[in-house]
């Protein structure tokens, strides 16, 4: 067995892509929550990728321990309703995000950067509870992260847009447990439509590329349009 292949074999569900950028501008940052859900949302993620990545011969015990705990949750927790849901890109907002929220056990998450040309980055690897084909990341995972990538190349170029269409081509398969990369940038602004266009990566295998029309909503306010975005 090679290195990379045993590197492989030994890993179990998403890298934290903390470091994995190192270029560019955080987009959108998160803080830590001082309630310590960020951290919750960081071990729940690990255990989505021990959960799907591993075979036991019997988990009852763990279960017995994730109920309590999901009843302990329920029972401390404050649950948010829709008039806490928060406006686009406030802090309420961008955490419970699928692709972005850093307290969305569901988010990988994408930890996105930004260049001068307002051209958005993020790198990250993709484990086993992302699989599509055998080795391979699921199509609509795929597409979700495209979606979300587009969105911020719109809002570092300060707008926003409702997805209004997204085309995905898949080139090759995109790879489990290898280094990605996402390059998103917006391409051309009609009154409320905006198209951006984004690029996946493998190395230097183009996996798939996406075009998307956004539509901004009616009625949406500049400061929303406009917030500060980078960090
Ligand atoms: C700054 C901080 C920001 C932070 C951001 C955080 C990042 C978050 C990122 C999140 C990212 C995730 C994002 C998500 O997940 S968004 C969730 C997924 N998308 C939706 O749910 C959208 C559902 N659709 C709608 O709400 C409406 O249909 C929209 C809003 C899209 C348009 O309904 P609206 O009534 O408002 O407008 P209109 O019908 O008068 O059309 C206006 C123009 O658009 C043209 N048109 C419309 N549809 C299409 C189409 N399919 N193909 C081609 N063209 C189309 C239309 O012909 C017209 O053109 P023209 O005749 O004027 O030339």
């Amino acid at each position: 067995m090679t290195a990379s292949n045993e590197a492989e074999q030994n890993q179990v569900g998403t890298a934290d892509p903390a470091a994995a950028s190192s270029e560019g501008i955080p987009l959108l940052p998160q803080d830590e929550t001082p309630s310590g859900s960020t951290e919750l949302a960081r071990e729940l993620r690990r255990l989505r990728g021990l959960v799907a990545g591993s075979v036991y011969e019997d988990v009852h015990d763990a279960v017995r321990t994730v109920r309590e705990l999901a009843d302990h949750l329920e029972a401390v927790g404050k649950p948010v309703r829709p008039k806490d849901y928060g406006t686009w890109g406030t802090p309420e907002h961008i955490g419970a995000n699928p692709a972005i929220g850093q307290r969305n056990p569901v988010s990988p998450p994408l930890e996105p950067v930004v260049f001068p040309d307002a051209t958005v980055r993020a790198d990250l690897e993709l484990g086993i509870e992302y699989q599509g084909p055998p080795g391979c990341v699921h199509g609509g995972i795929v597409a979700l992260l495209f979606d979300e990538m587009l969105g911020l190349a719109n809002a570092a170029s300060k707008s926003v847009g409702m997805t209004a269409d997204l085309r995905i081509t898949y080139s090759s398969p995109t790879p489990l447990y290898a280094p990605l990369r996402f390059e998103a940038r917006q391409d051309r602004v009609e009154g409320r439509k905006i198209w951006a266009s984004a690029t996946l990566h493998a190395g230097n295998t183009l996996c798939a590329s996406a075009e998307g029309l956004f539509v901004e909503p009616c009625g949406i306010r500049d400061h929303e349009r406009s917030r500060p975005i980078e960090g």
